[in-house]
């Protein structure tokens, strides 16, 4: 399905403002998910940026299955590209990307969080600028424009409305991780995939079993489907159901 029409034009960063802000930022900041974090690369976006440094943010790690963010690090390190896993929702999160960042760049340090949508681009500022964030949108009517934000240690933050439009949003697992709206009638195929994903000997119906035994039932005692193969998305998203992550370094190219 295409994202197109679904999410607000005006919210999209477009390669031409790309273009035009690269050169006064010291690098950009893309923000993908630690459970699929080429997947939920923007692709063009390396080549909108010309020589600004990309720093990629493997947010959500908190749900990825540790050892194979590990292998992703590692991973980004043999391809020179510097790569954090993150939980941007945690307090630790400012001290580790600030680290990354010095690490690897010298000041001054204007920067600017791209990525595409739900990934955590806002909770990821918010950690980074505290309460210096200045919210101009939202209303219509208010004009939202890139808004510097100057911090007491000299960093600077462009806030965008950064978003970029998904290339490959008929994958299934862009609806799983919520970088595109999740058909309802595609939850079921979608939760008898992830149920083979944490239980690979599991039948096609395990996960129907599975929320059988939740109590999730109709009049007449059928399990209700819905509502289980809803269960089981959120679980994989909370990660109750345990920390899984959907592709690996050396996974074919998505
Ligand atoms: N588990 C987990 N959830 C997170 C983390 N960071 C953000 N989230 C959640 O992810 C969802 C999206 O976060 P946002 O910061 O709004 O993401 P965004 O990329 O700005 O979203 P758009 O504005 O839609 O592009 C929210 O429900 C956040 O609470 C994290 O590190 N771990």
């Amino acid at each position: 399905m295409s994202s197109r029409g679904w999410y607000p034009g005006h919210m999209l960063v477009t390669q031409k403002a790309i273009r035009e802000l690269a050169p006064y930022l010291t690098a950009f900041i893309e923000v993908v998910d630690a459970r699929a974090p080429e997947l939920t690369r923007h692709r063009p976006l390396a080549s909108w940026i010309g020589r600004t440094p990309l720093i990629l943010v493997m947010n959500k790690s908190d749900v990825a299955d540790p050892a194979v963010t590990a292998a992703w690090v590692s991973w980004y390190e043999t391809q020179n590209i510097t790569a954090v896993a993150l939980t941007a929702s945690s307090q630790d999160a400012k001290g580790k990307l600030k680290a990354a960042i010095t690490k690897r760049l010298k000041p001054p340090y204007r920067l600017s969080v791209v990525g595409l949508p739900n990934l955590g681009k806002s909770t990821v500022l918010n950690r980074m600028v505290g309460k210096n964030r200045v919210r101009t949108g939202g209303k219509p009517g208010v004009t939202r424009g890139p808004q510097w934000i100057r911090l007491d240690d000299g960093w600077e933050w462009l806030d965008l409305p950064g978003v970029v439009t998904p290339s490959k949003s008929r994958d299934w697992r862009l609806a799983l991780l919520g970088v595109v709206p999740l058909d309802p009638g595609d939850a079921e195929l979608i939760a008898s995939r992830v149920w083979q994903l944490y239980y690979p000997q599991a039948d096609d119906e395990g996960w129907v079993e599975w929320g059988r035994s939740r109590g999730f039932l109709v009049k007449g005692g059928a399990v209700d489907r819905q509502r289980a193969a809803d269960a089981v998305i959120t679980g994989f998203r909370t990660a109750s159901l345990g920390r899984l992550s959907l592709e690996q370094p050396g996974d074919a190219a998505p």
